[in-house]
């Protein structure tokens, strides 16, 4: 986690020139710089550089990424590694923990995406007005200014824990567990004081892979709570609406 954090730190002290050749808005591309999620549409921008890529298999990927600082793909590599690893063997005990076999979706597991997604968020003089990063939640599972949405509404702080990782659900593991476990709206606070970074890795099933409740946790009492959805679809959406105002699982339920 620390040669993955100073990588960053050295890519985001790049010559601003140099991090723009990896510029774009269009959410498909496997590696891209940016700064608000959609430029031309975003009302209000967010204090927050990013570079986000494609990461799993890292052998399909890895040449694409920045070549500068000369540490990144190395460090950045292994990294992404221990992590798919870990969501592996999560996804197993959650698959458990709903009365499904560990094993459930078999390989589809390891061969869906991990996309990484590196944060920057520079220290903001005025930090009441801006956001690090709007509220969302993210399609697939991930990992502090981290702040979620509890069941009240309000908004929680999450610790930051030296060393520890944040392990956030997603809108798929909502919609294949029927609504068992909850996908997290979740944000990013910036501060007067410093800089700080994070890396967020978001695991899905493949881009086509269509992702509705499991049949095994439907029943007469638990209908089918939500239509089923592909990451395609996800990518569809949010290219396409304000996910500030509108969130991609509510199009997805189904009112019973
Ligand atoms: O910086 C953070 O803690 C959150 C980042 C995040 O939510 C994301 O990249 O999807
Ligand atoms: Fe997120």
């Amino acid at each position: 986690m620390d040669e993955a954090l100073k990588a960053a730190d050295e890519f985001f002290n790049l010559p601003h020139e140099e991090k723009m050749r990896l510029f774009s808005d269009d959410v498909h591309m496997p590696v891209r710089y940016g700064t608000s999620l959609n430029h031309a549409r975003d009302e209000i921008y967010c204090w927050r550089d990013f570079i986000k890529h494609y990461s799993h298999p890292l052998s399909d990927w890895i040449h694409l990424w920045p070549s500068n600082p000369p540490t990144y793909r190395k460090n950045m590599g292994s990294y992404v590694e221990a992590v798919q690893n870990l969501q592996n063997k999560l996804m197993g005990m959650i698959f458990e923990s709903l009365g499904l076999n560990p094993s459930y979706l078999g390989e589809e597991v390891n061969g869906g995406s991990q996309l990484l997604s590196v944060n920057c968020y520079p220290a903001c003089p005025e930090p009441g007005l801006t956001l690090g990063i709007h509220p969302h939640s993210d399609y697939g599972s991930n990992r502090s200014g981290l702040e979620f949405k509890d069941k009240s509404n309000n908004w929680v702080q999450v610790p930051l824990v030296e060393g520890a990782l944040v392990v956030q659900l997603g809108d798929q593991i909502e919609v294949l567990s029927n609504g068992v476990y909850k996908s997290v709206i979740h944000r990013a606070t910036v501060n007067v004081d410093e800089k700080r970074f994070s890396i967020a890795s978001l695991h899905s099933f493949a881009m086509d892979k269509k992702i509705g409740p499991a049949k095994e946790l439907v029943d007469d009492e638990s209908p089918k709570f939500y239509n089923e959805f592909s990451f395609r679809e996800f990518l569809r959406f949010i290219s396409s609406n304000d996910i500030t105002k509108e969130r991609f699982l509510d199009s997805l339920r189904i009112m019973n």
